[in-house]
């Protein structure tokens, strides 16, 4: 089904109406609303097979094929990051991120904003997990998203280069200020860094929790295991299995 896109007043990037998604006959989405304001940073959490990427890929525009309805606006200009960077491998560092727009300045500049200045020419295999998924964000950053749709962009990375990217997207996410939905498994990054936290389940928005911390957040700091406990009992987490 194709999405029905209009161009939304600049104070709203997202709305669902009754979003709707069914796989097999099995419903997924289950007639979500949702406004996601110009510029807030969005996590999306739920167990797995909840219909988190269903939603990302809903909102992406990337589910022509399947059997849903309701009502969906965007921006025109959305970026998507996945788990893994999908980088074309035949082609160098500098001409994955500039692939369809021109400007090459600005794609070295991109590149800069990543911490990846100098590595223009390498070959994406020759770029660590985390460095593959630092282009992938120059990639995103070069077509000056409104939207930016991560669906575990760092699902993959070994736990330290996660706090580094941590760091990264949310300092580009300062610098640019587009509308951010971050999907993902883990409970303290939504907190580290976003600003409202939204759980699915059973097919709908069960929880919708603004964060209201400065951000540096500290995973430490003790305010933010209030959030922590909601979200976990949220996602049916006891105490016995933290
Ligand atoms: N193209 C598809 N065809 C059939 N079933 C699908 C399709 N896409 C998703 N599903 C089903 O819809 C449900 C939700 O999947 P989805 O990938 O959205 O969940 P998720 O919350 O992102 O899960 P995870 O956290 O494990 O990635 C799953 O049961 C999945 O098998």
């Amino acid at each position: 089904m194709a999405p029905h896109t209009e161009q939304l007043t600049r104070s709203t990037a997202v709305r669902l109406r009754g979003l709707t998604r069914s796989f097999d006959g099995r419903t997924v989405l289950d007639g979500i609303d949702l406004d996601i304001p110009s510029g807030q940073f969005v996590a999306l959490l739920g167990h797995s097979g909840s219909g988190k990427s269903t939603l990302l890929r809903a909102v992406a525009g990337l589910d022509h094929e399947v059997t849903g309805s309701g009502r969906l606006t965007a921006p025109e200009r959305v970026s998507v990051v996945f788990q893994d960077s999908r980088l074309l491998p035949w082609r160098r560092v500098l001409d994955n991120v500039l692939l369809g727009t021109d400007g090459e300045d600005k794609g070295r500049a991109a590149l800069a904003e990543v911490g990846l200045a100098g590595r223009e020419r390498a070959w994406p295999n020759e770029l660590s997990g985390g460095e593959a998924q630092r282009a992938a964000l120059a990639r995103s950053l070069v077509r000056e998203p409104e939207l930016l749709l991560a669906d575990e962009p760092f699902g993959a990375l070994d736990a330290l280069t996660r706090i580094k990217m941590h760091a990264l997207l949310r300092e580009l996410w300062e610098r640019h200020r587009p509308s951010v939905l971050l999907v993902t498994h883990d409970v303290d990054e939504a907190i580290v860094l976003a600003d409202r936290i939204l759980v699915l389940e059973q097919g709908r928005i069960g929880l919708d929790l603004t964060v209201d911390r400065p951000h540096p957040r500290s995973y430490r700091d003790p305010l933010l295991s209030e959030y922590r406990e909601r979200l976990l009992a949220a996602l049916g987490v006891t105490e016995d299995h933290k």
